[in-house]
């Protein structure tokens, strides 16, 4: 029997993928107190299913099983690990139309975008297995000439993994996969709002073969984050936070963990500058826009959020991306294969679009196209069509708009003109945060110069989209610590000894 209390126009060919429970130690659970959240649709807003909402003790139950499971798992051979990442992998790819459809019903996202996520997710453990084999140590010439010095590099132990609702795969697998595939065993928390994706995913890692206890999924309410977050920052079994998520709440665990001098990990929310030149191909500046600016109807952390565009060019770019905004994406039922524009998440979201729209507007943005629909022509409670503004010259200071200081997160663009290089680059510059910046010029030196002056951990120049397994992700600032995927993606989650050899 469906644990869907709704119907939906999709049917599954192996239903078992759906679950409601928890999974540690290779058992799936309802946890100590039987309790239970409700995960909505965003589409509508209609009750999905009732997910187990665990405890602090459950989590400290989970963390005990992992460290246990960790105790073998550290042995196993690198070769051994990487066949098991790669098994997970072809499972997620054999299951990937089932994986696809979950994130599609809990998170909203068009099916057909839910497809590239699913293969987005899977790049990372194919990423990892081809690291797994050559995460080593150095030899270094010691200066006392009767010593010799080695480093090996070793698994840390439990990680405890924290993740968003905005990308409930590939958050998981980016950052799992590659504590897994170091030798590592995790405690996950998935974000309230996506937990069945998590759930399958341990469901596919089961088929795996690993060991039982390295992957252990602990899902809770919103109103119990916060315990599971304490027991995850306090129990000194955890010697590794990974958070994916906004940053107060990042700040927050990060100080918890501090307290006990774990290692962490910070991917946190975003603010990014999307500038183009009076040089830019604007087309292709256009096309990128419309990438990173709608790229899961805004909401995700490397989303341009502040867009700036020559006043020399502005009119003109304004006439092409509305043009091409009108061709390139397409609005309707999330189940439909042709839309690649879905809702957003909740109503929480629409909320702060709303708010961020309504502020722009009262410093003078125009509306171009877009806005917040009327319940009635409305296609759900939580959908925005793109929305585009213009900010014309001379109008209140940029740096006031809500958007300036706060990624919206939702499907809102306001293009403000700007004169000088210099600044475009003071204001990109002038927030906490430092994710992601893109822009266009086809002038080479400019490439060079205005690359190195942004204050960021990723630079997409003439790209709208950055995002790639082998890309060392992450932020600098307010936006995080570490990087996931990249070259270091197995050594964030190992730590080094030195041996020192006397002859
Ligand atoms: N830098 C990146 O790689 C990256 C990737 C995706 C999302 N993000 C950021 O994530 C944010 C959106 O995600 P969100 O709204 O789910 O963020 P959020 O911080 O509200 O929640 C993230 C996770 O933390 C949990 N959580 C919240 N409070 C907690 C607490 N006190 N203790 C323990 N866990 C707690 C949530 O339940 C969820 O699982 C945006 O700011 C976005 O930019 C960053
Ligand atoms: O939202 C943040 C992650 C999205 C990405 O990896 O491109």
């Amino acid at each position: 029997m469906s644990i869907i209390q709704k119907d939906i126009p999709y049917e599954f060919k192996d239903a078992s993928l759906l679950d409601t429970r928890s999974f540690i130690g290779g058992e799936w659970v309802n946890g100590s107190t039987n309790k239970t959240f409700a995960v909505l649709d965003p589409e509508d807003d209609e009750l999905i299913c009732n997910v187990a909402d665990l405890t602090r003790e459950d989590t400290k139950h989970a963390i005990e099983v992992a460290h246990k499971a960790f105790l073998t798992y550290r042995k196993t051979p690198p070769r051994e690990r990487r066949w098991l990442i790669r098994k997970w992998s072809d499972i997620i790819k054999a299951n990937r139309e089932d994986l696809a459809a979950i994130c599609t019903l809990e998170l909203g996202k068009p099916y057909t975008e839910s497809l590239v996520t699913v293969d987005y997710g899977t790049s990372f453990l194919d990423w990892f297995e081809t690291r797994i084999e050559s995460l080593g140590g150095e030899t270094i010439p010691a200066a006392r000439g009767n010593n010799r010095i080695v480093t090996i590099r070793q698994p840390q132990g439990v990680v405890a993994a924290i993740t968003p609702w905005n990308s409930p795969i590939a958050m998981i697998t980016r950052k799992i996969g590659a504590a897994i595939a170091a030798g590592n065993t995790v405690v996950c928390k998935p974000a309230p709002e996506t937990p069945l994706c998590a759930i399958a995913l341990g469901k596919l890692f089961e088929r795996a073969g690993f060991p039982k206890g390295v992957f252990n999924v602990v899902t809770s309410s919103a109103e119990g984050s916060a315990d599971i977050g304490a027991e995850m920052c306090e129990n000194v079994l955890v010697k590794h936070l990974s958070f994916t998520g906004s940053t107060p709440v990042g700040k927050f665990l990060n100080g918890e963990c501090a307290k006990s001098m774990k290692r962490t990990s910070m991917e946190l929310g975003g603010n990014a500058p999307f500038i183009v030149f009076e040089d830019a191909d604007l087309d292709g500046a256009a096309e990128g826009l419309i990438t990173s600016k709608f790229r899961s109807s805004g909401q995700t952390c490397v989303c341009a959020n502040r867009i700036l565009v020559h006043q020399s060019v502005i009119g003109r770019f304004k006439g092409v991306l509305q043009e091409k905004l009108g061709k390139s994406l397409i609005l309707g039922s999330v189940w439909d294969r042709k839309t690649n524009f879905g809702p957003l998440y909740s109503s929480k979201a629409v909320e702060k679009v709303k708010r961020h729209l309504e502020d722009a507007q009262s410093r003078g943005a125009e509306l171009i196209m877009g806005g917040i629909p009327k319940s009635e022509e409305g296609k759900g409670p939580n959908f925005i069509p793109p929305t585009l503004l213009v900010q014309p010259k001379g109008s209140a200071s940029r740096e006031e708009m809500a958007f300036s200081k706060e990624e919206t997160f939702g499907p809102l663009a306001t293009l403000l003109p700007f004169g000088t290089e210099e600044e475009a680059i003071e204001y990109s510059n002038n927030t906490e945060a430092g994710l992601a910046a893109y822009f266009y010029t086809q002038d080479m030196s400019r490439v060079w110069r205005v690359a190195e002056a942004l204050e960021v951990g990723m630079v997409g120049v003439r790209v709208g989209l950055v995002s790639a397994c082998e890309m060392p992700f992450g932020g600098v600032g307010e936006s995080g610590a570490g990087r996931e995927g990249g070259g270091s993606c197995l050594e964030e989650y190992t730590e080094v000894k030195a041996i020192t050899f006397g002859l």
